[in-house]
């Protein structure tokens, strides 16, 4: 298969309140590279820096140095309004709390990115069809989001995600607020679109989520700890991998 860089950071720095005396530094020097089709995890403990690492891939936020690159293009070159069509056009997002509106039917959710960039009715139409039957919420899609349960709410939240066909799916924790069973509906869920060729980042706290990911990031103060690939190793043993190293990383050894 051609394997096409998608996402480069390099040597990324971000510190906050630089100018103050006592400035944070939450990224001190991440440098990795995401191939077109990639379903990457970021681990970390609280505080490591996912969340920063997040905003500038999301290009909600800019690095202090160094650089951050989807397609070419270097996000921290664009200016707040080419930035939000940028994130519009090119990422879509899966939040822990699903972030849907609640005045507005699933549909209308799903629809929302669409409208915001001016899609035609049938076009918005032809488009939910697949996603309809290949997220199985044919059955709530003209229900409110207050209509549904949690599991359901993300699911319409990934459609939302993914029908302006991003480049990326950044997702935030997105098992967070689900229980178990539902959290692996999701994460199979997850498996089938990333299968299906979509490039997805998920930050996770949870080693059973990360290892639905192909490889996982491990960052410790600001910095990547270490890497894992799920190679040929059975989900399970891959998760005992990921649990062990999350161990290590909070024991603080090597
Ligand atoms: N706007 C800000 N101003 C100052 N410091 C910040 C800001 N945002 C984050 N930080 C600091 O940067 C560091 C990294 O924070 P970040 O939120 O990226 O961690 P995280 O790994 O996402 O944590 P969590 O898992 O708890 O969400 C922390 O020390 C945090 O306090």
């Amino acid at each position: 298969m051609f394997n096409m860089v998608l996402l480069k950071l390099d040597h990324v720095q971000k510190i906050f309140e630089a100018n103050s005396s006592h400035p944070v530094a939450a990224l001190k020097d991440v440098s990795f590279t995401v191939q077109d089709g990639e379903f990457v995890a970021i681990m970390g403990e609280s505080g490591a820096g996912k969340s920063t690492l997040l905003n500038i891939i999301a290009t909600l936020d800019n690095a202090t140095n160094g650089s951050a690159a989807l397609n070419g293009q270097d996000l921290s070159a664009l200016s707040k309004d080419e930035a939000a069509r940028y994130r519009r056009q090119h990422l879509g997002f899966v939040f822990q709390h699903f972030n849907l509106l609640d005045s507005l039917s699933n549909r209308d959710n799903v629809y929302l990115p669409l409208v915001l960039a001016r899609v035609a009715p049938d076009e918005m139409d032809r488009r939910i069809k697949p996603l309809v039957s290949r997220l199985r919420i044919a059955k709530i899609i003209d229900r409110y989001p207050s209509e549904v349960s949690g599991g359901q709410q993300q699911r319409i939240a990934i459609a939302r995600a993914l029908i302006t066909q991003p480049d990326v799916l950044l997702a935030d924790e997105p098992t967070g607020a689900l229980d178990s069973n539902t959290s692996q509906e999701i994460l199979d869920l997850f498996d089938d679109v990333n299968a299906n060729g979509q490039t997805i980042i998920m930050v996770t706290h949870s080693a059973a989520a990360a290892s639905h990911a192909k490889r996982t990031l491990f960052i410790k103060d600001g910095r990547i700890f270490h890497e894992l690939f799920r190679g040929d190793l059975s989900m399970k043993d891959y998760q005992v991998q990921i649990s062990n190293t999350m161990m290590t990383l909070t024991n603080g050894g090597e």
